[in-house]
């Protein structure tokens, strides 16, 4: 293949939904490859279940936040001190200790009702809407913002300010882009989050912010760490879940034979999360995160020397038909479904079952609340957050 004529990503997804034919294409074609990166570089693109899995889990890759000299990764918040994806191995793990307990699928199960009562009350104030009304500022934004406030220690109300600083946080930085608004409220989210965690010395509590000063007086953690640990928190608490809400709302319209097979039978609302995480994750184009070899490694046979950029592309590996029957058809009833949407080895995502129980109690309740629940627009009105890592729309107008 001519250097000219390499696949080049991202590669956009059909009507803001659908998995790109050119990447369900270059997928059947092999379980590696090599592509241009929207930053200009070359590099590989991991697709197949198995090699992602190998890589995910093996140490000779630094996670995103650690690159090379060479590169700089995708968005502020990568590389920041104190951030999980900036860290490897035993500091990885000191970090991630403090902050596991709170994530715990036990520590998640106790947080069920409180959730419930959430999404209840948020359907209400959706439901006194005059229609149409925006779902994204009704529903699936105050949603898991309030949760992951709420577990932090910090004030829902504070949600302008702070979303503002996380949408900048979490645009795409390609290399060449201009990085200056984006440090700058990554910046200011460290001051924000510094600032309420001084406030917990005074009033402290059963939350994160606290657990996190007690870590620094212990000497678990530096003050620098628990800051950026605690705005990263805050960031990814809630910018996933958020679109991972509207995509799987989407697919569900998309699908009205797999929406009524979920209202007929509400207890495959497990199954039917579990189905829109493999098929829909959250992501505006269907790339992957990155890793970066230390030394050479050779993944299905190719050989890729140290310091490569080497993409693993987690929502391709959804299609991939070792580990999938007919990977292409969304099936809510789905048995086997081992997908990586949240990631595999040590960096596996911490907040995965805080994200079910999310997912789980809108998609469990939403067609019942409002049985005649659509979008007030055509699909290809909305407006894609096309440089947002996690993606999810502008606004999301829906009629019931
Ligand atoms: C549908 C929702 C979500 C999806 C699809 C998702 C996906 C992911 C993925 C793929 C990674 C791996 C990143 C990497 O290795 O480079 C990750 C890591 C992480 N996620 Fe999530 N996530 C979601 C929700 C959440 C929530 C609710 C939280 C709550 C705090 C959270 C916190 C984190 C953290 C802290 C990490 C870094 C873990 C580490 O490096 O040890 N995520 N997530």
């Amino acid at each position: 293949m001519s250097e000219q004529s390499l696949p080049t990503l991202p590669m956009w997804r059909v009507d803001h939904i659908e998995p790109s034919p050119e990447m369900l294409a270059l997928r059947a074609n092999g379980p590696i490859h090599r592509v241009r990166f929207p930053s200009g570089h070359e590099g590989w693109w991991v697709t197949g279940y198995d090699e992602a899995k190998a890589a995910l889990s093996d140490a000779a890759f630094r996670p995103a936040g650690m690159p090379p000299a060479a590169f700089t990764p995708d968005s502020v918040i990568l590389g920041s001190q104190g951030w999980l994806v900036s860290h490897e191995g035993g500091e990885h793990a000191r970090l991630r200790t403090i902050v596991a307990p709170a994530f715990s699928d036990g520590r998640v199960k106790l947080l069920g009702q409180q959730v419930e009562a959430i999404a209840a009350r948020l359907f209400e104030t959706l439901a006194a809407q005059s229609q149409p009304a925006d779902l994204r500022r009704h529903l699936s934004f105050p949603l898991p913002t309030m949760v992951i406030s709420a577990l932090m220690g910090v004030l829902y109300e504070d949600h302008a300010f702070f979303a503002e600083l996380s949408n900048e946080v979490m645009t795409h930085q390609h290399e060449s882009g201009p990085r200056s608004a984006s440090r700058e409220a990554w910046e200011e989210l460290r001051l924000y989050m510094r600032g309420k965690m001084r406030d917990k010395r005074q009033a402290p509590g059963d939350n994160l912010l606290t657990d996190l000063l007690a870590a620094v007086d212990q000497g678990k953690a530096t003050e620098e760490e628990a800051v950026g640990l605690a705005a990263g928190m805050l960031v990814a608490g809630h910018e996933s879940t958020v679109a991972q809400i509207e995509f799987g709302l989407l697919a569900m319209f998309r699908h009205p034979q797999q929406r009524k097979r979920l209202v007929g039978d509400p207890s495959l609302v497990d199954k039917a999360v579990e189905e829109i995480l493999r098929m829909y994750p959250p992501g505006a184009g269907w790339d992957g995160i990155m890793r970066y070899p230390k030394t050479d490694v050779t993944i299905a046979g190719i050989n890729i020397p140290a310091e490569s950029k080497v993409l693993v592309g987690l929502p391709a590996t959804s299609f991939d038909a070792r580990h999938f029957d007919a990977p292409e058809t969304f099936d809510i009833g789905r048995d086997e479904n081992p997908h990586l949407a949240f990631s595999y080895g040590p960096h596996h995502c911490i907040g995965a079952a805080l994200a079910r129980l999310e997912l789980k109690v809108v998609f469990g309740s939403i067609f019942q609340r409002f049985p005649a629940l659509r979008l007030a627009v055509a699909p290809e009105e909305l407006k894609l957050r096309k440089d947002i890592i996690t993606g999810g729309f502008e606004a999301f107008p829906v009629l019931w």
